[in-house]
């Protein structure tokens, strides 16, 4: 099977790559172009412009950072919008609000082509091994289609009806995720400040009943002020965001996350964006700090 694959960023980079191991021929492009030279090593072809993809393959994957980039990549001059069209699949797996999935799949529509939003969960490390949980939504066939490459990238490929769905409910997820690292972090400093071993706590959270692989896998190196970028920061004050406005659309009152958005900004604005977004922490540091 050969696929197209738009977006060499962390998660892009890793599972073209295993596409690539487990035998589809992949042909990439990156905005920036240099990005695509270790996947060229491993086997890929390169498409200068997302066009060219588009035209050399039946289905294009794309993982881009943000609605702005989501949009850029099928709108703009050598789009995929140039060469989409009857019998050609697009699969956008960024993580977007539902807005930006339903123009991409209206305008994607009206040239004959499909669509399909399969934005994941799972982060650097279930990319790289195939572990992912894939959100899609849209066109049935065009799922049915792609299964043999979710087998590949993720664990569990769920369909979830109409374009939107699969955006729904990863921001659903995300906003869960952003709200939890918040009171993870104020935790392990009410330990440590508590004069309670931070280390101890890990422990014993990890036995009881709210133990989950974040905690097991981001607290040690939260401990170690080690925010080694799986998830950058900025992705997450993104979805953050986005959650918010579904929220607003909704009526649903969230002053939990919105609490959590706004230590995600603040973590910004120190210029901790591309860290992973574990550094949020380092906000809550600072809070304990002044108090
Ligand atoms: N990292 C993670 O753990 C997870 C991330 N996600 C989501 O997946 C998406 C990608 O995340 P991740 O790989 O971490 O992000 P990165 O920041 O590592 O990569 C972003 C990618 O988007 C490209 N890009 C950004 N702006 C534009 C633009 N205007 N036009 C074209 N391309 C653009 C970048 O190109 P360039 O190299 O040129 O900058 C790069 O390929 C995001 O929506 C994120 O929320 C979902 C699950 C987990
Ligand atoms: O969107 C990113 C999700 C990251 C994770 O699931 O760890």
């Amino acid at each position: 099977m050969e696929v197209g694959f738009l977006g060499l960023g962390i998660m892009g980079k890793a599972m073209s790559m295993n596409l690539l191991k487990n035998g589809f021929k992949v042909t990439v492009w990156n905005r920036t172009l240099s990005k695509c030279d270790e996947l060229v090593a491993h086997g890929a072809s390169v498409g200068e412009t997302p066009a060219e993809v588009v035209k050399k393959c039946n289905i294009t994957i794309a993982i881009l950072s943000d609605p702005a980039a989501a949009l850029s990549v099928v709108f703009d001059k050598d789009g995929v919008l140039d060469q989409i069209g009857s019998g050609k699949g697009y699969i956008d797996m960024s993580t977007v609000d539902p807005e930006t999935s339903c123009k991409i799949s209206e305008a994607i529509a009206l040239k004959g082509g499909h669509f399909l939003e399969a934005p994941v969960s799972g982060s650097k490390q279930p990319a790289e091994t195939g572990q992912l949980v894939i959100l899609a939504a849209g066109d049935k066939a065009l799922y049915e289609e792609a299964v043999p490459a979710f087998d590949v990238l993720g664990k569990k490929p769920f369909f979830l009806g109409p374009v939107g769905n699969g955006a729904k409910m990863k921001l659903v997820i995300n906003m869960i995720m952003g709200s939890v690292m918040n009171a993870f972090s104020e935790g392990l400093i009410l330990a440590e400040r508590s004069r309670l071993n931070p280390h101890s706590l890990l422990e014993v959270l990890d036995l009881g009943g709210i133990a989950n692989p974040m905690f097991r896998g981001k607290g040690p190196e939260m401990l170690k002020d080690n925010y080694s970028p799986a998830f950058p920061l900025k992705h997450q004050q993104k979805d953050m965001r986005l959650a918010l406005a579904l929220g607003d659309q909704n009526a649903v009152s969230m002053p939990v996350a919105a609490a959590a958005n706004e230590a995600f900004k603040k973590a910004r604005s120190m210029g901790l964006g591309d860290l992973d977004f574990s550094a949020v922490f380092e906000t809550v540091k600072l809070l304990k700090h002044s108090s």
